[in-house]
């Protein structure tokens, strides 16, 4: 079992292989030659047409192949892929969300408000108590 260097590849020469006569599948970096194997897949084989030309990890993680199916591949193993001629994953990125200030009130005026409004209310209710006393 020897660790021997196998060919890189891009993207672009994987996907040149995407057929039921001669069919490649990129998973987790490896290239695998399915070829003689569609026949004999479980999952059968346009599942597997449909992974090619592309990163197939996440469809054939997300069967959740057994250890079997995976002790399999070495035997398919023909190279590695270029990582770099894969196209990023879009990750999701929340909507940025609208500013809503339609009265456009400045934002220092509302500062003030909050501030003063509430010793505005103290001093009213310390000054009716203050009335009310000495009547
Ligand atoms: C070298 C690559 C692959 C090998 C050796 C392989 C092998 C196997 C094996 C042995 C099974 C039987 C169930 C098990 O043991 O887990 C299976 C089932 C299956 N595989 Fe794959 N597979 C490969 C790639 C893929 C890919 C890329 C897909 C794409 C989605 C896929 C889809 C499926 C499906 C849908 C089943 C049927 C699951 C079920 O009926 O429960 N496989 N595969």
């Amino acid at each position: 079992m020897g660790e021997d260097a196998k060919k890189v590849f891009t993207l672009a020469e994987v996907s040149k292989h995407s057929s039921l006569k001669d069919c490649w599948l990129v998973i987790e970096g490896k290239i695998y030659d399915v070829t003689g194997f569609m026949e004999d897949h479980p999952g059968g084989e346009e599942v597997l047409l449909s992974s090619t030309g592309k990163d197939a990890t996440d469809d054939f993680e997300g069967i959740g192949h057994s250890s079997t199916a995976k002790a399999m591949m070495d035997e398919f193993y023909v190279g590695d892929i270029d990582m770099a001629t894969i196209p990023k994953k879009r990750k999701y990125t929340p909507p940025k969300q609208p500013y809503y200030n339609q009265d456009k009130t400045p934002d220092f005026i509302i500062k003030l408000l909050q501030f003063l409004v509430p010793i505005f209310v103290l001093g009213l209710a310390a000054g009716i108590r203050f009335y009310t006393k000495s009547q």
